[in-house]
């Protein structure tokens, strides 16, 4: 597999305290790669720079063998990268607006737009939404209208950031299973944040555990969950004994 982005002595720093310390980490291209660890380990520090959304205070983000900088990286490198959050932030327009909106900043041919368009609702199940305003949305159905408007983009690497955390049980299982084969079918490199053993099982094929701002462990998910070294093991047991993993 290719290397597509690969972090190098990469550290955060804030207030004298060092938030992230990864002396080497690559997300390999093709990868479904899952990070885990409890709260305030880094998770979401990670994502933002290996995504160049954030400057690391040391270090380098390497993309395709080439060292680049969040704070001059081009346009045309920036949107090969897709992030979806928690919380979508949609606009108070329809949902079929709300998904073509990057294709249209992107100058896309009209005709294009429409069959994507067309696509896309259908990938995620929301065809019957097209015409309703993106505010007036369930969290189900927020969450796959952004998942729609990422992959609508057709991004060399798609970031996550606890996506499914707000949704009720049924309504995140049926995603993560529609999500999975979307991913399947476009081997979309994926990097995905969450704080869930389970999501994280059924979803990615590698997973990085992370405490206190170091990545600990890494590797295939199974081999990770059922071999976790000494100082990821106390974190993940916790979840497998309440879920019997
Ligand atoms: N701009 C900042 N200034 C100071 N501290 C920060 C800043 N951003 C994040 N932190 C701290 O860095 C640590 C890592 O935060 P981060 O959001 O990456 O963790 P996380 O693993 O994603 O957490 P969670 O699971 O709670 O979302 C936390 O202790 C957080 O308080």
């Amino acid at each position: 597999m290719k290397k597509i982005l690969q972090l190098q002595e990469v550290k955060v720093i804030a207030k004298k305290q060092t938030l992230l310390d990864v002396p080497e980490f690559t997300l390999q291209q093709g990868d479904l790669l899952g990070v885990i660890g409890p709260n305030g380990a880094g998770k979401s520090t990670l994502l933002k720079v290996l995504s160049f959304l954030q400057a690391p205070n040391e270090g380098r983000v390497v993309y395709k063998g080439e060292e680049k900088h969040a704070n001059t990286l081009s346009l045309d490198i920036r949107r090969r990268f897709a992030v979806a959050m928690q919380q979508p932030l949609l606009f108070d327009t329809n949902v079929q607006q709300n998904v073509v909106l990057g294709l249209k900043l992107r100058k896309e041919n009209k005709k294009i737009i429409n069959e994507k368009v067309d696509y896309w609702l259908n990938k995620f199940q929301i065809d019957h939404l097209a015409k309703k305003n993106a505010l007036s949305l369930s969290g189900g159905e927020a969450q796959r209208v952004n998942l729609a408007r990422a992959l609508i983009l057709e991004p060399e690497v798609l970031f996550l950031d606890e996506p499914f955390s707000a949704l009720d049980f049924p309504t995140k299982a049926q995603l993560i299973q529609d999500l999975k084969e979307i991913l399947n079918d476009t081997s979309t490199t994926t990097f995905f944040v969450s704080h869930d053993l389970l999501e994280i099982k059924h979803l990615t094929k590698s997973l990085a555990v992370i405490m206190n701002g170091n990545v600990e462990q890494i590797g295939y998910t199974k081999e990770v969950i059922d071999q976790p070294n000494q100082a990821v093991a106390p974190f993940l047991n916790k979840w497998k004994e309440l879920y019997t993993l």
